[in-house]
């Protein structure tokens, strides 16, 4: 592996956005919970752009960046199970560092190694993670009936306060080199899982509730929607940067579905999530809801809420700019199985992308590299740097090609 030399970011280059919404950012100085101050930043590509700033080169980071296609990560995996790793603070730096670490200066985020699903442990739910099957719930919410056996009130800080102490703990051990995402689930997903009581290929024990249960259905929504408020609150006072919110399961969901049984709780936790950080704390947030591409103009909008709206792969570059209309950043959208086809597909597929969202007129910024899903175990490290380089170099040629028109419209 190839480590690039350490880059400097300037910071004076850039003109913020008028159209940025909602939030500042803090550039000062920020301390931990227990006033000792965070390492500076070195590297703020990714906030720059979801700011909707211009940015030099095109940030880039990977869902599930931390997993099983890296060898480092199965070895850990070897001596310590899923959630122990989850809940052990130490154990979950070590992997949030692992991908920052192996692709040196070519990664612009972490994420926290943590799961969705620890919300719904924190609500009372027993969840086990089955090597090889994916997570299992062994007495999932059979009916409306079974929500008594979730706990009324949540304490996120007295059931989640391993995930804040690793995002802690993370933030100092990054020094500074990239800026850490913190995460949730969204409420439909994580209802989907608690229902079902794990993955499922019809969703129709989840969907057979929001169709029967309406009522019962929205209780369990907002519940969900109330600790993840507090959670990711809470989440950004330990030291989180970004905060992405994963609606895995959005396109399940027909759009009236979607209009009543997601989006108003997605727009809800980043509405209240800015308030109640206030304009001094606030963080730039993402929403990925996969499949939802009839929802992209909503999500879009600033009343919404959100900053940066990640995208799966059934949008064209063109398309969802058409959509959006500059009004967030967008985040993806790379097929993540064209990560198993090979150099050559791999350079293809990510410059056409790369071309796509940050070219054109109103290109060089509102954008961030990313795949359109979590990378898949069986992807070669070697597959992931030929990703995270095209996208480098993509970025920085179209940024120059930029720059160069613009001096030449200067000209004349
Ligand atoms: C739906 C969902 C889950 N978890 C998550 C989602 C939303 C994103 C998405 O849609 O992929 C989110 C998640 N899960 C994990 C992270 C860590 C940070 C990262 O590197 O992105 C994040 C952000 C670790 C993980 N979560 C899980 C693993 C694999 C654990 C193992 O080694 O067996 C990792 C690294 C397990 C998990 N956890 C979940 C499933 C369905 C599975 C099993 C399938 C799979 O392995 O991908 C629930």
């Amino acid at each position: 592996l190839v480590i690039p030399r350490v880059e400097q970011y300037t910071f004076s280059s850039v003109t913020p956005s008028s159209s940025s919404v909602l939030t500042t950012w803090t550039e000062g100085e920020q301390v931990d919970p227990t006033g000792r101050a965070f390492p500076r930043l070195k590297n703020d590509l990714i906030l720059r752009a979801a700011k909707g700033e211009e940015t030099e080169r095109v940030p880039v980071w990977v869902m599930r960046q931390a997993g099983r296609y890296l060898p480092e990560f199965r070895k850990v995996k070897k001596e310590h199970e899923f959630f122990e790793i989850v809940r052990t603070p130490e154990l979950a730096t070590i992997v949030t560092l692992q991908p920052i670490d192996r692709y040196n200066n070519l990664l612009d985020a972490a994420i926290i190694f943590s799961d969705i699903l620890v919300v719904p442990q924190a609500l009372g739910l027993v969840v086990e993670m089955l090597p090889g099957k994916g997570p299992s719930f062994p007495n999932p919410l059979a009916s409306p009936e079974d929500m008594k056996r979730l706990k009324k009130k949540v304490d996120v800080h007295k059931e989640l306060q391993y995930v804040f102490d690793a995002i802690t703990m993370t933030r100092h051990a990054l020094e500074g080199r990239v800026p850490l995402i913190g995460f949730s689930g969204a409420p439909w997903t994580l209802m989907a899982y608690m229902v079902e009581g794990g993955g499922s290929k019809t969703f129709s024990k989840a969907k057979a509730w929001i169709f029967q249960h309406p009522k019962e259905s929205h209780e369990l929504l907002q519940r969900i929607t109330d600790v993840s408020v507090d959670y990711l609150v809470a989440q950004v006072h330990a030291g989180a940067q970004m905060l992405q919110i994963f609606e895995s399961w959005a396109g399940e969901l027909g759009p009236n579905e979607f209009e009543k049984f997601s989006l108003p709780y997605l727009i809800q936790i980043a509405r209240r999530v800015k308030a109640e950080l206030g304009p001094e704390k606030a963080v730039p947030m993402t929403v990925f809801a996969k499949g939802a591409w009839f929802a992209l103009d909503e999500l879009s909008d600033p009343s919404s809420g959100f900053d940066v709206v990640s995208l799966d792969w059934s949008h064209t570059p063109a398309g969802a700019k058409g959509v959006s209309r500059g009004r967030v950043t967008l985040q993806g959208n790379l097929d993540p199985t064209v990560l198993l086809g090979g150099e050559d597909a791999i350079v293809e597929a990510t410059e056409k992308m790369v071309r796509g969202f940050f070219g054109g007129a109103d290109g060089r910024k509102k954008y961030i590299a990313n795949l359109g899903h979590g990378i898949l175990p069986d992807v070669s490290v070697d597959a992931m740097e030929v990703f995270l380089k095209t996208v480098h170099r993509v970025g920085r040629e179209v940024a120059a090609e930029g720059w160069s028109e613009a001096e030449g419209e200067a000209d004349m």
